[in-house]
């Protein structure tokens, strides 16, 4: 095997040296109408179709960075007994189903690793559960092809994210046991669940933490992601050297597409981010708030103007792109779509969604080329002929899901970037 991967991000836009992925399985369809919302979709997707466009996004990221899959990484750690009995143990324990720990425990790592993500089904075989209207004893984790949400590198360090929804917590435990376990990294993780003070309340999600500088982190605080969950991280940057400032966003609770910061705000390049306008140029009442921590103090915390003007301040002079063009009816058809949620495999290089087509012509206006990924994967087009583009892949099936190229892609390093 080769050298273990230290994580390492510092921006948003550094060239992408590392990154996991998971592409979606059966447990994308494992659902009725009925529980699609528990799930957190909007829809059922198609899963032939969701796999056709994912493998767009896999395939380029595959040509330009080096990938991980979460299975394999999950299999790979598996073949450890000790591991497998405690990390079955800790997820029966949490889910409350040790009954069905006996039956895990006998599959392989392969099978294991499987099950673990798709689902297990619950057996019929007493009258509670014959008559119960569940149909999985583990529920399948729908939402782990958005590998964004369950862990962040932040700087050196990777964060195990506490979730707010308990559909999706066995993601987290799965990434904290890679990260902790997988011999293709080497590094600390940072997990909320293993501080003693950390209560109820605490939750946050890598959708809303956006590292701007290697100074600057941007969170947003709304439906997954706490204040306690940002004091967490607070003091975790208490532990750097020198001085880091946190920018918090507030966001609406609805609709369901706000909530991630990265649904309303990405950066693109040096100078450049998308923005949906209405929640991030318009005036309203969601504050943006700065913390100044300073050699492990919090010294100040005060309320902004705006979070272009909080960046401004602290010397991000950035450019907003509106998410779906100049008008609003367009910028909400496209928000929802995932039209802001771009993802950067280096400075000006973005991935996104073909079918928000006013935002990629706001792009294109300001010098952007529109590459298709089918283009980039038979190589008829070479990206390193272009400084500025965006690759978009086709977003009919994944964006009902709930997110995008950034929510989908979980970076593990980055080079640091030459401000
Ligand atoms: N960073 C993101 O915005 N991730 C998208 C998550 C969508 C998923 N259905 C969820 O509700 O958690």
């Amino acid at each position: 095997m080769s050298t273990p991967i230290i994580p390492r991000v510092t921006s948003e836009i550094g060239d992408l040296e590392a990154v996991i992925l998971h592409t979606p399985g059966p447990e994308v369809e494992n659902m009725t109408p009925g529980n699609a919302e528990r799930a957190l979709y909007s829809d059922i997707l198609n899963l032939p179709v969701a796999r056709e466009e994912y493998n767009q996004l896999k395939g380029v990221l595959e040509k330009v960075t080096k990938t991980f899959q979460v299975k394999e990484l999950l299999a790979e750690i598996l073949i450890d007994p000790e591991l497998k009995v405690s990390l079955v143990e800790r997820i029966c324990t949490q889910e409350k189903v040790l009954n069905i720990k006996e039956d895990l425990l006998a599959l392989n790592h392969k099978e294991l690793a499987t099950q673990l993500i798709e689902g297990v089904a619950l057996k019929r075989d007493s009258l509670t559960t014959y008559l119960s209207d569940e149909r999985y004893a583990l529920r399948p984790l729908h939402n782990f092809f958005f590998t964004r949400d369950a862990s962040v590198t932040v700087y050196n360090e990777v964060m195990i994210s506490k979730m707010a929804n308990k559909v999706r917590e066995r993601e987290s435990i799965i990434m904290d046991a890679i990260f902790n376990h997988s011999p293709h990294f080497k590094t600390s993780t940072l997990n909320p669940m293993n501080t003693w003070h950390v209560g109820e309340e605490t939750f946050i999600e890598g959708g809303d933490v956006l590292i701007a500088r290697d100074d600057i982190l941007i969170i947003g605080n709304g439906a997954r992601t706490s204040s306690q969950g940002i004091d967490f991280l607070a003091e975790q940057m208490k532990k750097q050297k020198g001085r880091k400032h946190i920018i918090v966003q507030q966001l609406p609770r609805s609709p369901e597409s706000f909530i991630h910061l990265d649904m309303v705000f990405t950066l693109l390049d040096r100078e450049t981010c998308m923005v949906y306008e209405p929640m991030i140029k318009h005036e309203h009442t969601y504050a943006t708030i700065l913390m100044t921590i300073d050699n492990g103090k919090v010294t100040k915390i005060t309320r902004q103007p705006g979070l272009l003007k909080a960046l401004g301040n602290l010397g991000m002079n950035l450019k907003p792109v509106p998410c779906g063009g100049t008008e609003l009816w367009h910028q909400e058809r496209e928000q929802w779509h995932s039209g802001a949620n771009f993802f950067a495999i280096g400075p000006g290089k973005l991935m996104g969604y073909a079918r928000n087509g006013h935002t990629l012509e706001a792009l294109s206006k300001i010098g952007y080329k529109i590459i298709k990924a089918s283009e980039v994967i038979n190589n008829a087009v070479n990206l390193d002929d272009y400084e500025k583009y965006v690759v978009t892949i086709e977003g009919s099936e994944l964006p009902r899901g709930g997110g995008g190229a950034r929510c989908m892609t979980m970076p593990v390093r980055r080079k640091n970037i030459k401000w």
